[in-house]
């Protein structure tokens, strides 16, 4: 997917020409807009201190603003970051210990670790994983060139990325589907060729904690050059350095890296991350077949999964309107979150199930399967809501009537523009409801492993964490951009995700 960002203009329907389309019809970005910058370097290291950044750069949600204590602002931007960067590579490879080597038993990894010590535990975990295996390093330097060719050579439409606080607004190539498919139909015709020289894709699962190691490598080796891009050879005005070189390694010196025209985050979010998730899904099933046979608990996880991912893929464009993609910059935090992160925690309840089968029988499958489908269903027309709302200016119906909407107005770039809020439908009943089935659904492709042991629900109990705080992020974002409008929206939806309880 290319990515050149480009100066704003209005995102009106008059910019839409030719094969471009816009994600949304209204334009929309980060608060505090304040100027017009041409794609450059005018907001480099010296111009862009850590206020201005944290006012303008869009990444205020996450980090402290400017005028906490020092002691708040030593723990947000320094204790918290080195405490993430270093606990996080050893929770995921405690994860996949845990999983392989202790039958998926917390206790057993405690028990070991009482023995041991923590550092004694520590290195027990490590031991033997080389960290960059020749096997992990090929594998993945191969998936590396197979997906930032699809990216680049297949087609899609042209999509604009919302307008950011300096006035660039990124350009996409859509086709993000394609990939997805072509990488999936690639996979199953390579696994049938493997097989003929008696090769499996399993050796993946047989050297997992190899490739955790050497992708945790590997996201270092990216980070450290994304930073230094960012310093010294920005792709746009919206990057810079806070002052504070920990925060800015796990934040990020750039919101839209791009290289030789590659957007990095698009790569990083969706071509490795989104994508490998699946294939490690597929492959943890198949090393199940080959040690069990048909399981259904195991086939019906993987089925909900498949389904969607495909769902994820088909709506990417809207993903580029996210917070991971208009506030978060690319540093340790997102790249090694897509490149170590999804691999290891994401796909860590296929990972348990391969060795942990459970006969549901036809009727739990059927019931599990329903019910999941019907939760992707409901997650997928909350985000299509919003969406058709915005392209059509609130010409639809939503739920059978015309939608009421709050026409929100703030300034980017020195320019007054104007959102809908969307009041009807999903985003009537609280204003991040879908987080509902995505939680609901993460619980029932982890339920098929039955109630045995706590550590296939880690994935469920991290994105609990993660779409809580998220609410506390996105309605934060939204307050600076809309103020009094969104204040009109949380009185008329005071709910964040579960009506009249939350
Ligand atoms: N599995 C995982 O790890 C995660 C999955 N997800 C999933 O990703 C998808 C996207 O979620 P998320 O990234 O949180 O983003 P959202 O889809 O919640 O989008 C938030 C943005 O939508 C706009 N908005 C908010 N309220 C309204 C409204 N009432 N009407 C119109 N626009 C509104 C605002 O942007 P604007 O500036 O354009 O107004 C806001 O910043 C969801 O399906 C979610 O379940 C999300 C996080 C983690
Ligand atoms: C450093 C770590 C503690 C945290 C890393 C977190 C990231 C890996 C994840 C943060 C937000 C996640 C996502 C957001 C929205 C998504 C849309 C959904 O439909 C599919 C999943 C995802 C892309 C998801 C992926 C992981 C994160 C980027």
């Amino acid at each position: 997917m290319e990515t050149p960002t480009r100066p704003a203009r209005p995102m009106t329907a008059s910019v839409a020409r030719g094969r471009t389309r816009h994600v949304q019809q209204n334009g929309s970005g980060e608060g505090n807009y304040s100027n017009v910058s041409k794609i450059g370097h005018r907001n480099g290291v010296h111009e862009n201190g850590a206020k201005d950044m944290l006012q303008n750069g869009g990444s205020r949600t996450h980090a402290a603003p400017s005028d906490d204590s020092f002691l708040v602002r030593l723990f947000t931007r320094t204790v918290a970051p080195l405490f993430l960067m270093a606990t996080c590579p050893n929770a995921v490879m405690l994860l996949w210990y845990t999983a392989v080597r202790c039958d998926g038993s917390f206790e057993k990894l405690w028990s070991m670790f009482s023995a041991e010590g923590i550092v004694g535990g520590l290195m027990e975990v490590w031991k033997g994983i080389d960290i960059v295996s020749p096997l992990a390093v090929g594998v993945i330097l191969i998936y590396m060139a197979w997906a930032l060719l699809l990216m680049v050579l297949l087609p899609g439409p042209r999509v604009e990325g919302p307008v950011t606080a300096r006035g660039n607004v990124p350009v996409y190539t859509d086709n993000g589907f394609l990939c997805y498919v072509v990488t999936i139909v690639a996979f199953v015709v390579l696994t049938f060729g493997l097989k003929q020289y008696g090769m499996s894709p399993t050796i993946v699962y047989d050297h997992f904690g190899e490739f955790l190691g050497t992708l945790t490598v590997f996201s270092h080796v990216l980070c450290i050059a994304l930073h230094l891009k960012g310093l010294f050879y920005p792709s746009s005005s919206d990057s810079g350095t806070t002052g504070n070189l920990i925060f800015d390694y796990y934040w990020g010196t750039e919101l839209y890296p791009r290289v030789f025209g590659i957007d990095v985050k698009v790569f990083t979010n969706c071509r490795f991350g989104m994508t490998v998730w699946p294939l490690l899904v597929l492959i943890f099933a198949l090393k199940s077949y080959e040690i069990s046979g048909f399981v259904d608990s195991m086939w019906v996880s993987v089925a909900l999964q498949m389904i969607y991912f495909t769902k994820f893929f088909w709506w990417e464009s809207g993903y580029m309107r996210t917070i991971d993609i208009m506030l978060d910059r690319a540093g340790f935090y997102i790249c090694w979150g897509c490149l170590v992160f999804i691999p290891g925690l994401y796909a860590s309840v296929s990972l348990y199930h391969v060795n942990h089968p459970v006969q549901l029988g036809p009727t739990l499958s059927l019931a599990i399967l329903s019910a999941g489908i019907t939760a992707i269903v409901v997650n997928y027309l909350a985000d299509k809501q919003k969406q058709d709302v915005r392209r059509t200016n609130a010409q639809c119906l939503v739920w059978g009537r015309r939608p009421e909407v709050i026409h929100a107005t703030y300034t980017v770039a020195s320019e007054r523009r104007t959102s809908l809020l969307l009041v009807s439908g999903y985003w009537g009943l609280a204003r991040h409801f879908h987080y509902l089935p995505e939680l609901l659904l993460a619980y029932l492709w982890t339920s098929p492993a039955w109630f045995t042991h706590v550590m296939p629900y880690s994935y469920l109990i991290f994105l609990t964490v993660l779409l809580v705080h998220r609410t506390f992020r996105d309605d934060e974002k939204c307050s600076e951009k809309y103020t009094i409008y969104w204040q009109e929206y949380c009185n008329k939806v005071p709910y964040k995700i579960i009506p009249g309880v939350f």
